[in-house]
C-alpha cells in the first residue's frame, strides 16, 4: 500500500509530506526532487511570487546515502518569505497590534498582508470556506485552498516516479495541449521521454514550436486586458505494463483513481483518459483500438512479440486496467479565480457590493500545472503498481514483475 499526506499553508513556514509505502532500495536524492520543484516553478504567465520565493528542502526521513529505506519518506519544503509572515500565520496566539502594524509602519504591503479579507474571490475557496469552516476572514481558506501545496505533491511524485522508473521502466511526460483558445494542432504526435528537456525549456512546456509562441501571445494580451487564463495539459506514461488497476471494482479502476487524481489539483475541472470526448462523438469502428498480429519483434512493455495496436485512442486502459499502451490522460484547468480586473462580489464585514479582492497572481498557471498533473499520475501508476507486485525491496518487486511478464502465455503477449 502507497499512502501519502501533506500538510502546510501557502505562507505558512514550510510544507511537510509524509508518504509510506515505496520499497527499499530506490535511489533518490533531494537533488532528484529540487530538479523537479524547479520545473514546477518554470512557465510563462506565473507571478511574481515564483521569482522571488525559494523552495527550501529538506528530506527529514526514509532516505539514506541516495536510496529510499523502506520507511516513511519525510519532507519538509521550507518557504523562503515566512520572516514576513510570522505573525499573520503563527501558530500561536498574537496580539492584535501585531496584526495592525498598518497603524504604525503605513507599508503597503505590510497592510494588505494583515487586513482581513473580506471580499471572497468568485471561483476561489473563499466564500464557501468561511461559511464551512467559521471564519469571518477568507485567509485561513486561500492558505489551504492554495495551489502552494502542490509543490509538495511534485515532491513526493518524484520519489514515485523514481520508484517506477526503477522497477518497471515506466518513464514520464508531460506537456500542455491547449492555453485558452490556442491549442496544439490535433494530429500533432504526441511528446516522447526524450522531449522532456525541451519542454522543460520550452517557455509554455509545448511541443509544438508555433503554437507554443501563439500560446506565449494569448498570456501576454490576458495579461494586458487584466485577466487570466486556463488550459489543457496532458500526462503520458510509457513502458506501463498490463494489468494495473481492474474492472471488479469502480473505485479500483484504474482509469477512475487517475481522474480523481487529477480533479484533485486546484482549479482542473474536466479530465480526459484517451481521446475522451472526441472519442463519444465517434462510431465504434473507429473509436477503438484494434488488436493486430505484430511481427513478433516489437518490444513491448510486456516483452513484446505478438499483439500490436496501431492506435492508441484508448489512451492505454482497458476495462480499468492499463493495457501495455502508453497511459495517456488529459486535464482542464480553469482560468485563474483572483482576476486583476476583479469580479463583482460582496464585502461580507459590510453586506457592500465591491469588487474581489486582489493583489497579485498568476495569469496562467497551466505549465506549472502540466508537472503537477505528472506527479499525481506518478503517485497513483506507483500506487497500483506496488498493489499489484508488491516488494519489501526494489529487488523483491523486480522479481515479481519479472515473473507476472513470463507467466502471461506467449498467445496473449
Ligand atoms: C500550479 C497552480 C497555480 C495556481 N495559482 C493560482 C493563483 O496564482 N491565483 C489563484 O487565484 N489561483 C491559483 N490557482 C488555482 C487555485 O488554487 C484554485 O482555483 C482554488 O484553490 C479553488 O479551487 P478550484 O479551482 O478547484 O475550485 C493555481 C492552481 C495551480 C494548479
Ligand atoms: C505559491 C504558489 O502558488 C500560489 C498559488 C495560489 C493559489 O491561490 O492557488 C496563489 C498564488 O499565491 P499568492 O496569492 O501568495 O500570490 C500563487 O503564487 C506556488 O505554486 O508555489
Amino acid at each position: 500500500m502507497l499512502r501519502w499526506l501533506t500538510s502546510g499553508e501557502s505562507h505558512g513556514p514550510a510544507l511537510v509530506g509524509v508518504m509510506e509505502g515505496l520499497p527499499a532500495g530506490v535511489a533518490l536524492t533531494t537533488d532528484d526532487i529540487r530538479a523537479a520543484l524547479a520545473r514546477r516553478r518554470l512557465g510563462y504567465g506565473r507571478g511574481s511570487r515564483q521569482k522571488f520565493e525559494q523552495d527550501e528542502l529538506r528530506v527529514l526521513g526514509g532516505l539514506r546515502h541516495g536510496l529510499t529505506q523502506g520507511g516513511p519518506l519525510a519532507v519538509e519544503i521550507g518557504n523562503s518569505e515566512w520572516p514576513k509572515w510570522t505573525e499573520v500565520m503563527s501558530a500561536d496566539p498574537v496580539a492584535r497590534e501585531a496584526l495592525l502594524k498598518d497603524a504604525g509602519t503605513g507599508d503597503e504591503r505590510e497592510i494588505a498582508r494583515n487586513r482581513p479579507l473580506t471580499r471572497p474571490r468568485p471561483g476561489h475557496a473563499d466564500l464557501v470556506g468561511m461559511r464551512k469552516y467559521g471564519f469571518d476572514d477568507a485567509r485561513p481558506v486561500l492558505e489551504r485552498a492554495s495551489a502552494r501545496e502542490t509543490a509538495m505533491r511534485v515532491a513526493l511524485g518524484t520519489a514515485a516516479a523514481k520508484f517506477l522508473e526503477q522497477a518497471l521502466g515506466v518513464r514520464l511526460v508531460s506537456h500542455v495541449v491547449a492555453i485558452g483558445p490556442v491549442e496544439v494542432p490535433q494530429d500533432a504526435p504526441p511528446p516522447g521521454p526524450d522531449d522532456v528537456a525541451a519542454l522543460d525549456a520550452d517557455p509554455v512546456r509545448c511541443h509544438h514550436a508555433a503554437t507554443s509562441a501563439l500560446m506565449v501571445e494569448e498570456i501576454d494580451l490576458a495579461k494586458a486586458d487584466g485577466d487570466t487564463l486556463g488550459g489543457v495539459v496532458e500526462v503520458l506514461a510509457y513502458g506501463v505494463p498490463s494489468g494495473l488497476g481492474t474492472y471488479v471494482q469502480g473505485d479500483r479502476r484504474l482509469d477512475a483513481r487517475l481522474a480523481a487524481a487529477l480533479m484533485g489539483i486546484q482549479a482542473i475541472k474536466g479530465v480526459e483518459v484517451g481521446d475522451g470526448f472526441r472519442t463519444a462523438r465517434r462510431r465504434g469502428t473507429a473509436a477503438h483500438d484494434a488488436i493486430l498480429p505484430g511481427s513478433g519483434t516489437s518490444a513491448g512493455p510486456d516483452g513484446g512479440a505478438g499483439l500490436v495496436r496501431d492506435t492508441n485512442r484508448a489512451g492505454g486502459i482497458e476495462g480499468g486496467m492499463s493495457n501495455g499502451e502508453a497511459v495517456r490522460v488529459r486535464a482542464a484547468m480553469k482560468p485563474i479565480s483572483t482576476v486583476p480586473r476583479a469580479l463583482p462580489t460582496v464585502d461580507v464585514a459590510t453586506g457592500e457590493p465591491v469588487t474581489a479582492h486582489h493583489q497579485r497572481s498568476d495569469v496562467c498557471a497551466v505549465p506549472p500545472a502540466a508537472v503537477v498533473a505528472e506527479a499525481m499520475v506518478a503517485l497513483v501508476l506507483a500506487e497500483a503498481a506496488i498493489e499489484k507486485f508488491g516488494g519489501d525491496s526494489l529487488t523483491e518487486t523486480r522479481r515479481n514483475v519479472e515473473a507476472y511478464r513470463a507467466a502471461i502465455p506467449q498467445e496473449l503477449r
